[in-house]
């Protein structure tokens, strides 16, 4: 690739109507004024959680697809920040008295399937780089929320989400996201033919509008539920 623009920076620019979709979200915006409703979080957070269980199958799969050990250490460690991301959504439910067993029994929202299965399927049918185009918003996007939302918390301790902000905007959530957007870009380099660049923005569209319909699922559910 004679281009030297990151990869990722090159997707999300060729996608920017389902990136803007996904990291502008009204959900985001809500939170970001402390103005979401409690039920709707909660609805968010719920799926969430088995939206992050199925997410680790897919990482695990990552692992399975990873052309050289090297990958596999890379895509660890990203896997080691899922699944301790999953800690904060069980330290919220608990408030609410929702038990880890509680969460696990949830039934899995159509929004929450179509995201994971999607993300599954590409790995499944695809190479390492398919499957890493998918994940990729999870973790890129997240980071970029958490920033853009920790001046809220900063400016108010009392804000109703400093919890969730914090955990996305902490250092180690930001570095496992750089760390996996400098993966993807040497992965590419390694084996992106151009030829593939459609089908490779096609999927970074796709995933970035189902993060899109994960926030409405929440909006959703929130509002027929409280
Ligand atoms: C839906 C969704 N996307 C991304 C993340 C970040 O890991 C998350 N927790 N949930």
């Amino acid at each position: 690739m004679a281009d030297t623009t990151p990869f990722f920076d090159r997707l999300k620019a060729a996608a920017q109507t389902e990136w803007q979709s996904y990291v502008d979200h009204d959900f985001i915006r809500q939170m970001e004024a402390g103005t979401l409703p409690q039920a709707v979080f909660r609805q968010y957070l719920e799926q969430d959680y088995l939206f992050l269980i199925q997410y680790a199958r897919a990482y695990a799969l990552a692992i399975y697809k990873s052309p050289q050990l090297s990958d596999m250490h890379t895509i660890q460690a990203g896997l080691n920040t899922i699944l301790g991301e999953m800690h904060l959504h069980v330290r919220l439910c608990q408030r609410w008295g929702l038990s880890q067993a509680d969460l696990e029994a949830a039934p899995e929202h159509s929004a929450t399937i179509a995201y994971t299965r999607y993300v599954l399927d590409c790995g499944q049918r695809g190479d390492l780089l398919d499957l890493l185009i998918a994940l990729s918003p999870c973790l890129m996007g997240y980071a970029e929320i958490g920033l853009r939302l920790a001046p809220a918390v900063a400016a108010n301790p009392d804000h109703p989400y400093r919890e969730w902000i914090s955990e996305y905007a902490s250092a180690g959530f930001q570095e496992a996201a750089r760390h996996s957007a400098l993966h993807l870009h040497q992965l590419a380099e390694r084996v992106m033919a151009p030829a593939r660049w459609a089908d490779a923005v096609a999927i970074f569209a796709k995933a970035s509008r189902l993060e899109a319909d994960f926030w409405q699922m929440g909006l959703d559910l929130g509002q027929t539920r409280v």
